[in-house]
């Protein structure tokens, strides 16, 4: 039987982000399109023949995108909404106005890619959408690799994801839902796989993720009737589906049953679907991709697992190709760009370079025997074993705290007398206006953190910088007028990042970028052991930045859930367990912050909603520990500290029970996009606590006229009682500038005085 290896995806930001720094330059006028084509095709390049040189069987093409892969799939098939097209811009500047948008057009809406920090641009699909094969981008890569000496196979998002993870376009009739234009879809799709194939090309990678969530009968029929239609077309390359994330159920017996050649699980996710392998029917004559390398995560493989599971796969298809689990645009590029990782931990990691090894190496075990790779085999086993047993791992001072919990240690006085104490203290007016924690990452600021870094100027430089910039921002709030002040975060470098560098239990990368959006990229801190706070993080900042003004300033903390969501985490233990941890580190800051001062504190909760699991019968178990962990984070603070959360992104329905369930005094959210309809949903749940809806978006550089907000405090104050109601914008501000945001935090003070006054 044929063994092979591949990856389902690489990532493409470039391994010193060069890709970020081109489409900056870029945007900013102060480059080429033609500069930004050649650093383009330069990392596509890089990847093509260090992934051929690696030893990969089949190497995956198309995986460059300018910005995101669903975007690209609907330019590729011509899915363009008119208000773009009409602007009359080359075909490089339409699609930057559909990721970014422009003065007279917003852009696409970007929502996150399934349970990932990833975000894809949300289609929009009507009823008139004209699909054609309108760009030939996956049939020129397909060339340009070739002529490299490169055989690719070309990846796209599959048809039925695409349509399931578009929306209706503005205007469609009430009843239409994108999947209704499912075959003139496939007729595009139908006309590229015959383009592809008069070009030679083998194979094509079709994805389909959005079969490991909930999914309806008639979508499993569509599934059916798509691969059963594209695997009857006699001028077709052979066609390899694979579902990720999660199990795909049902959805794999469909596929199996479907002419096509591959279909690819991911096998790290559960053992669900590896157990059921032998009995799905149809498989035998299919070749079978195996993710049994974790593509989202950054632990070394245990590759003598990974080969007698492998081993157990190789009578249920007709041939087997060892991959990993997902695109590994989801991990950095390369561990040995690290120089600066403690050397204990070092050994235990693998990002994509070292993945792909992982997947050629077992697939060569699988194929020629171990013998062949009987020294790979060997130099993995003992960092493997290593961090099995490492003492690291272990702090029994934290593992006694976490037993000796109760329930009380979960719970705070009753709302209604917090709310008084609170009210006593703070004294604030109606409609409280605040923000939401950061204030512009000027390029100041990181130059500052850089040139710290690279010892060009000394801590004590670096802190008084921060602190001009601190003292900046709250002059600058009080002068706008806003109630509740925060410091600015200028000191993080990231949310996520910044609090695991101070705790123990983490490592975290120089070079480690992972793409969340566009040119944005985070480096997600490694979370490897028992995790705990030394000495107090961010009362220092907190309390100059109070000690320069009468207004109260609030403290500014990321909460449990969200610090194990965009960090890479330890997999030897429950997440749940893993969370009760970080959650005591920062309820330990909620005690330092009280004690210095400080009454109102938020507790950042942006990520509750992406770690949802993607299948409706794991919801409870997980809600019922991330709602704990934050109740644990904060229920060790006194009635008349005011607790503050934040949750980005409107898409609440299925947590909005959760967010009652948090218990803390105020909540902003996104709203603004949505017109305030989620406060109803809030109602109907029984919320009753102070609630912030966001009056204004600030993923655009748009400034948001005074009366435009004031029509929304309008709407809000139709559903929430006056004394609920607090005034914020959607989110933090600090990937936006000054100018935009000074005006912006002014028309939103304003539009409050302007209320307040009716309402006297
Ligand atoms: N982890 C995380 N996930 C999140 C969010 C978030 O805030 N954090 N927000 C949501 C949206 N996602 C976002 C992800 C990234 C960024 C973002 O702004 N990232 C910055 C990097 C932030 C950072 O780590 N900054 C560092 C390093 C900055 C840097 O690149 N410095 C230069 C030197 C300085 C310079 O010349 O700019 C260098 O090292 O080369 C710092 O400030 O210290 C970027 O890509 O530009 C924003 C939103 C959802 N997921
Ligand atoms: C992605 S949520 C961001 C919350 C954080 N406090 C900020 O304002 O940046
Ligand atoms: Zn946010």
């Amino acid at each position: 039987m044929t063994i092979g290896s591949t990856v389902l995806g690489y990532p493409r930001i470039g391994p010193r982000r060069e890709l970020k720094r081109a489409l900056e330059s870029y945007w900013a006028g102060r480059s080429s399109a033609s500069e930004l084509r050649e650093v383009a095709r330069e990392l596509r390049t890089g990847t093509w023949l260090e992934l051929r040189d690696a030893g990969l069987t089949s190497v995956p093409g198309n995986t460059f995108s300018y910005y995101d892969q669903v975007l690209d799939t609907a330019v590729t098939f011509g899915a363009i909404p008119e208000r773009y097209t009409e602007l009359g811009l080359d075909s490089l500047d339409t699609y930057f106005a559909l990721a970014r948008g422009v003065e007279s057009t917003p852009p696409l809406e970007m929502t996150k890619w399934f349970d990932t920090n990833y975000h894809y641009l949300v289609p929009e699909i009507g009823p008139d959408t004209e699909f054609r094969l309108a760009d030939r981008t996956p049939i020129e890569q397909y060339r340009e690799a070739a002529e490299l000496g490169v055989t690719t196979r070309p990846v796209l998002v599959g048809p039925l994801t695409f349509l399931l993870l578009s929306k209706s376009a503005d205007g469609a009739p009430e009843r239409f839902r994108p999947l209704d234009r499912l075959d003139d879809l496939l007729a595009a799709y139908t006309e590229l796989l015959g383009e592809l194939h008069r070009r030679g090309v083998e194979w094509v990678q079709l994805d389909e993720p959005a079969f490991v969530a909930d999914r309806s009968r008639q979508d499993l029929e569509h599934l059916r009737r798509v691969y059963r239609a594209l695997g009857e077309l006699t001028e077709r390359p052979k066609l390899f589906v694979p579902t990720y994330f999660g199990d795909p159920g049902e959805a794999l017996d469909v596929l199996a049953a479907t002419p096509i050649e591959a279909v690819g699980v991911d096998l790290v996710v559960g053992t669900s679907v590896r157990d059921r392998l032998p009995t799905v029917r149809g498989l035998r004559d299919k070749t079978l991709v195996a993710g049994l390398i974790d593509g989202r995560n950054i632990w070394r493989a245990d590759l003598d697992s990974v080969l007698s599971t492998a081993a157990t796969l190789l009578g249920a298809a007709g041939a087997v190709a060892v991959s990993t689990s997902c695109s590994l645009l989801h991990v950095p590029y390369d561990v040995a760009a690290e120089t600066n990782i403690d050397p204990r931990v070092e050994p235990w990691l693998a990002f994509a370079r070292q993945k792909v090894s992982e997947v050629v190496v077992a697939g060569r075990a699988l194929s020629e025997g171990r013998a062949g790779v009987r020294d790979d085999l060997t130099a993995a086993r003992s960092p493997v074993a290593d961090r099995r047993t490492s003492e690291r791992l272990r702090d029994e001072g934290v593992r006694s705290r976490l037993e000796a919990l109760r329930p009380r240690d979960f719970r705070r006085a009753e709302y209604a007398s917090r709310r008084e104490a609170q009210q006593r203290v703070l004294k604030l007016p109606s409609l409280p206006t605040t923000t939401i924690g950061s204030f512009p990452q000027t390029t100041d600021v990181r130059k500052a953190r850089a040139a710290l870094r690279d010892g060009t100027i000394d801590r004590t430089a670096y802190k008084q910088r921060m602190t001009d910039e601190i003292e900046r921002v709250v002059r600058l709030q009080e002068e706008i007028g806003l109630d509740v002040l925060v410091h600015g975060e200028p000191e993080r470098n990231d949310m996520v990042q910044y609090f695991s560098e101070n705790m123990e239990g983490f490592v975290s990368t120089e070079q480690g970028w992972v793409q969340s959006y566009g040119s944005r990229c985070v480096r997600p801190p490694i979370l490897f052991g028992d995790v705990s706070r030394p000495k107090p993080i961010t009362t220092e900042w907190a309390k100059k930045a109070q000690g320069m003004t009468d207004r109260p300033v609030k403290g500014m903390l990321t909460g449990p859930v969200t610090i194990l969501a965009w960090s890479f985490v330890r997999d030897d233990q429950p997440l749940g367990d893993t969370a009760k941890q970080v959650a005591l580190a920062i309820r330990d800051e909620v005690s330092d912050l009280e004690a210095a001062g400080i009454g109102v504190i938020q507790v950042d909760e942006p990520a509750l909603r992406e770690l949802l699991p993607l299948r409706t019968e794991h919801h409870a178990e997980y809600l019922s520990w991330a709602v704990d962990a934050f109740r644990l984070a904060t229920s060790g603070s006194s009635e008349t500290t005011q607790i503050h959360t934040h949750l980005c992104y409107s898409e609440f329905g299925e947590i909005i029970d959760a967010i009652v369930s948090l218990d803390a005094d105020v909540t902003s959210i996104e709203a603004a996009r949505s017109r305030m309809e989620v406060l109803d949903d809030l109602n109907a749940v029984g919320f009753a606590r102070g609630i912030g809806p966001g009056v204004y978006d600030i993923h655009s550089p748009r400034v948001p006229r005074a009366e435009e907000i004031e029509q929304l405090l309008g709407a809000a104050l139709n559903s929430v009682p006056v004394e609920r109601l607090w005034v914020n914008p959607d989110c933090g501000l600090k990937t936006r500038g000054y100018a935009e945001v000074e005006a912006a935090l002014r028309n939103t003070v304003e539009a409050t005085e302007r209320i307040r006054r009716s309402l006297r």
